[in-house]
């Protein structure tokens, strides 16, 4: 129940836990010297041998002995205090850490849900193990020999019997423990998959009303945490049986003390202050163990959620990568092979070039992998066969801080903070002033709607749900501009925003394209007639590459993918045109 690999996670809470005993002990000296005081007392009132001065002294030694208590209280709980904030400020920063070193490919090893659990409530449950189950371990054994060896002064037979019952109480613990620890691990495995579902359903909850499937989603929710519920029955139910046990042994232990006590007194064995005395203490034998009992559940608890913790923490890490990005070069992909899973390949032999400077675009159709080329070229999985190269330096040997801020990518996603626009902006380049914010905001056609609002102090709401879908993709591109990095990768950067919208960005992305490297992806092949060069895709290979003219000439794949989206869009223009005529 000593998880050493937890205590040396927090060294600094060794000297607390070790403080924390002390001032348990000296409390415990303190009592024992008040109890030795009344029944002093008592033994004397019962033979008629007291003395005013006798009830002074014993009055003023309560006293004393009180406040000594109320002190060694106080600083005990502080003790505890201070270990609990120690240790969750050092474990929650290591698992902050972790994350780091995990990178931008950590969901790929773990759910974020769980991280946030881990390190929320499972942190939490660790707090009582350092602040109260620790420092109760080591005075529960203290205790005890401390009152052995004052009641050995006393009577030894009564003292012997109070020590020889303690150590039922571990044994119980002990007992329940291979049950309770495998109970425990279950309970938290459930409590991550409601939470895992639970963050989930939250998240799709539009989506889960639009399709009407809030009550099926609800109902699978009611099972899961029935489930959960019914866990956590089992555990309370675990948790008092053994506590039933631990009390029976604990007052059953101070009640034969209590006997013995009496028939040693009955015998002449032991005279009434003797016997007084170790009635009063035989309870003080058992009571740090039973806390302990109580304490144990609850740190339990905290070595399940430790279990978890470590097995964070003891994820592989990729490799550190140091070397920095050559900020001048072409992006090569030679022969480049990728499975998301180890099974399915989903690229094959990649062969492509991103030019330093222009516009580089991928076609093809939904699912070839074309998301996956951008994912890989932001470092987000690693493990991809054949060679990637920036410059002379291979990606994979590219620290990830070097490359984030060689490559600036900008999805249909693109991620908006509750704040300001300002605060927005400033992401892109902490240091850029107001000018600078209007000028990038200018360029994406956004500076006007926002002169009209409240400037670059605009009030933007998580996810920027008060923007509309062309707005947010104009702020996410201003905020991109500002980045100022050789590279920019656009994935579907302009899909699901107005026409306007849609022009400006593309607009942008060749102005942008004339200074640096820009790798454009997108399903709409207008977006990209104009680039240096384009790839086409078709199930994660590589089947041709040219400009717009000389693929079309090729009269391949991409020739029947343009025709398709022509006539489809030839199709919605005119379907739309004749809706107007009739309304009209
Ligand atoms: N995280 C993932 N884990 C496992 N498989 C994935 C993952 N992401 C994508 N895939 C699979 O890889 C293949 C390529 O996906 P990718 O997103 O790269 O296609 P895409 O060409 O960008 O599609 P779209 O144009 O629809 O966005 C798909 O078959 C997809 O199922």
């Amino acid at each position: 129940m000593i998880k050493k690999r937890l205590l040396n996670m927090v060294p600094e809470s060794k000297r607390y836990i070790a403080f924390n005993v002390l001032f348990q002990w000296i409390s415990l000296i303190a009592n024992i010297v008040m109890m030795a005081a009344i029944t002093g007392l008592l033994a004397s009132l019962f033979l008629g041998t007291n003395s005013n001065e006798q009830i002074g002294k014993t009055a003023v030694i309560c006293v004393i002995v009180l406040f000594v208590r109320a002190i060694c209280s106080i600083c005990s709980s502080r003790m505890g205090y201070l270990s609990s904030k120690t240790v969750k400020k050092v474990i929650r920063e290591q698992i902050y850490k972790k994350l780091l070193r995990l990178g931008t490919g950590y969901k790929e090893k773990v759910q974020t849900s769980e991280i946030v659990q881990v390190a929320v409530e499972g942190v939490e449950q660790l707090e009582t193990y350092f602040s109260a189950y620790m420092p109760q371990f080591f005075y529960a054994m203290l205790a005890p020999l401390t009152l052995f060896i004052v009641l050995c002064f006393v009577n030894v037979p009564s003292a012997v019997v109070l020590l020889i019952c303690v150590p039922l109480i571990p044994i119980a613990i002990a007992a329940v423990q291979t049950w309770a620890k495998k109970l425990l691990s279950k309970y938290w495995g459930q409590y991550t998959a409601l939470g895992d579902t639970f963050l989930e359903n939250l998240q799709g909850l539009t989506t889960l009303k639009i399709y009407q499937s809030d009550t099926y989603k609800n109902e699978e929710m009611n099972q899961e945490a029935e489930k959960f519920r019914k866990i956590t029955m089992k555990v309370l139910t675990m948790q008092l049986n053994s506590i039933t046990i631990m009390d029976f042994i604990a007052y059953g232990g101070a009640a034969l003390g209590m006997i013995l006590a009496a028939t040693q007194f009955q015998s002449g064995h032991v005279d009434l202050q003797g016997c007084l005395l170790i009635i009063l203490l035989s309870a003080d034998f058992f009571i740090p163990m039973r806390q302990l009992g109580s304490f144990f559940h609850i740190a339990m608890n905290g070595m399940a959620a430790s279990d978890k913790i470590f097995a964070l923490l003891d994820l592989p890490e990729p490799d550190q990568a140091k070397k920095d990005c050559q900020r001048e070069g072409d992006i090569v992909c030679e022969n480049v092979c990728f499975s998301y899973d180890g099974e399915r390949q989903v690229l094959t032999d990649i062969n492509l070039t991103i030019a330093k400077k222009g516009l580089t675009a991928i076609a093809g159709e939904s699912g070839c992998g074309k998301s996956t080329i951008a994912s890989i070229l932001m470092g987000r999985s690693k493990n991809y066969k054949g060679s990637i190269k920036i410059g002379d330096t291979e990606l994979r040997d590219i620290s990830e801080e070097s490359l984030l801020k060689h490559i600036t990518y900008v999805s249909h996603q693109s991620y908006l903070f509750k704040g300001t626009v300002r605060e927005n902006l400033l992401m892109g380049d902490p240091k850029a002033i107001d000018d600078k914010l209007w000028e990038v905001l200018e360029h994406v056609n956004l500076a006007a709607f926002l002169r009209t609002e409240n400037g670059l102090d605009t009030v933007v709401l998580e996810k920027g749900s008060n923007f509309s879908g062309g707005q947010c993709q104009r702020l996410a591109l201003a905020r991109a501009l500002l980045h100022d990095s050789p590279v920019y990768i656009f994935d579907e950067a302009t899909s699901n925003i107005d026409v306007e919208s849609e022009n400006d960005i593309i607009a942008e992305m060749l102005r942008m394209a004339q200074t640096r490297s820009v790798f454009v992806i997108s399903h709409r092949l207008a977006n990209i007639t104009k680039a240096n060069q384009i790839y086409v895709m078709e199930k994660g290979m590589i089947c041709e590459s040219g400009t717009q003219d000389e693929l079309l000439a090729k009269k391949g794949v991409y020739k029947k993918l343009w025709e398709t989206q022509q006539s489809l869009e030839k199709y919605t223009k005119s379907d739309t045109k004749v809706g107007k005529e009739k309304l009209a």
